[in-house]
């Protein structure tokens, strides 16, 4: 079941578009998308891109089709199609997130359990405890991820049922709150996952569907098998690949303010390399003209209407679900809701499951699926940020907004990050 139409959001999915409308939309996104492809390719300057607001609009468009990557002949077009209202109403003000302190205000919808003693963050084993999540999946992780009963890698599947090839996937984005997602709903009865990232659909593909499927828990019949990898939303060949597993694979997309994403991936690229240039620095080809460097992969994973593009050659909307990752922390319980739904589970995980943190400043787990011990998510997972001027950040936002409400526009939602203030 996928969610329903945002109220207020023009051409959310439950809305009527005329198709005129629809096609002129179309036309332009693709403009723009194949604009941005273009620019990305070199078209103004390896990776120097400025928002579309700013560009001059003189490239020679080329058709998306064209560029490599993207839908192959005969690979089915999406049904779904840009809403046609060009405007994203003035969204209502969001909780600012000013530093990585007690997010209890936002939090203030949360179950509050004291942890006994003193909030002792309880990280016990297995995925946690080795923070396999940061795109870093060993083989020898992986190899353990396979054999039941291990929380290591995989679930503390008993031995019995099958294995199978997931039918619900955790594609992106980096930095978004995937971890967190994957083991919230981890904790549904119904739900089987892997813990660690197999990265089958862009590191180990030549592997073969064989060796994909037996990194999977085993599972029961009506149970669903799921993994994440933040990196196949950022993967051309991710969507054709998974569609030619199966085309009725679901598809969940954790989305998070890119400035603030951008930020986050940074500090985690610093915590293993602390000699690289400041933030400051690298977001930029030419910090005097403004030109944002869109090739650094922090700045580029954000422009998410550029990547949906490419899944919506092989995925209608209906079967990818966006995750709010600012949501999935002030109300994860809401977030729950809808990816249960979606994915047609009974709502089991709901707000008893979940308790604010304040030493973490996170939501956390009562009860993982392996345990009846509270946990939260390893140190790797809501790290202090470092401080970035706030003029840079007032640029990246002003070169992200043309991409944001595109985005709003192709999925339906407007995840309101331009009413953030601050970013951490
Ligand atoms: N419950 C809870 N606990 C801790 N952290 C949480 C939680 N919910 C969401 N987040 C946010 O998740 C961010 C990490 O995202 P990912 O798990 O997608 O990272 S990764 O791509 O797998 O490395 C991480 O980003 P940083 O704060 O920048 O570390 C968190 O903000």
């Amino acid at each position: 079941m996928s969610p329903p139409a945002q109220p207020g959001v023009p051409g959310g999915r439950g809305s009527k578009v005329p198709p005129a409308r629809k096609l002129l939309c179309m036309c332009s996104l693709s403009l723009c998308l194949t604009y941005l492809c273009y620019s990305l390719m070199g078209g103004t300057g390896p990776g120097a891109l400025r928002s579309p607001a700013v560009l001059p609009g003189t490239a020679a468009p080329r058709s998306p089709a064209a560029l490599p990557g993207t839908a192959a002949p005969g690979a089915p077009r999406s049904p779904a199609s840009p809403p046609g209202s060009p405007g994203v109403p003035a969204p209502s003000a969001a909780p600012t997130r000013a530093s990585n302190g007690s997010r209890e205000g936002a939090a203030g919808a949360w179950l509050r359990t004291p942890l006994a003693p003193g909030e002792v963050i309880t990280v016990q084993s297995g995925a946690f405890e080795r923070d396999p999540q940061e795109s870093s999946t060993t083989d020898e992780e992986l190899s353990r991820a396979g054999s039941p009963g291990t929380r290591g890698g995989g679930s503390t599947t008993p031995d019995y049922g099958e294995k199978r090839l997931p039918q619900a996937l955790i594609i992106g984005v980096k930095k978004g709150g995937t971890r967190a997602l994957l083991e919230a709903i981890r904790a549904h009865p119904d739900v089987r996952a892997v813990g660690t990232e197999p990265h089958f659909f862009d590191r180990n593909y030549e592997k073969g569907l064989e060796w994909y499927r037996n990194v999977m828990p085993k599972t029961l019949d009506g149970q669903i098998t799921m993994e994440k990898t933040p990196s196949y939303f950022v993967t051309n060949e991710a969507p054709r690949r998974i569609h030619s597993m199966a085309k009725d694979t679901k598809l969940i997309v954790v989305v998070r303010n890119p400035v603030t994403r951008a930020i986050s991936d940074y500090t985690q690229t610093l915590s293993k390399k602390p000699e690289i240039p400041t933030f400051e620095v690298l977001a930029f080809k030419n910090r005097t003209l403004g030109l944002i460097d869109a090739s650094w992969s922090a700045i580029r994973i954000g422009i998410y209407a550029l990547h949906l593009e490419n899944w919506l050659q092989y995925f209608p909307l209906s079967q990818i679900l966006f995750v709010s990752g600012e949501r999935l922390i002030t109300d994860p319980a809401g977030e729950m809701a809808k990816v249960q739904d979606f994915l047609g589970l009974k709502r089991i995980v709901t707000e008893k499951h979940f308790y604010f943190n304040k030493t973490k400043g996170f939501p956390c787990l009562k009860k993982p699926e392996d345990s009846s011990a509270p946990r939260c998510l390893g140190k790797s997972k809501g790290r202090t940020h470092p401080k970035i001027d706030p003029d840079v950040i007032h640029r990246l936002r002003k070169f992200y907004k043309p991409f944001n409400v595109m985005f709003y526009q192709m999925t339906g939602q407007d995840f309101q990050w331009e009413q953030e203030e601050s970013d951490k």
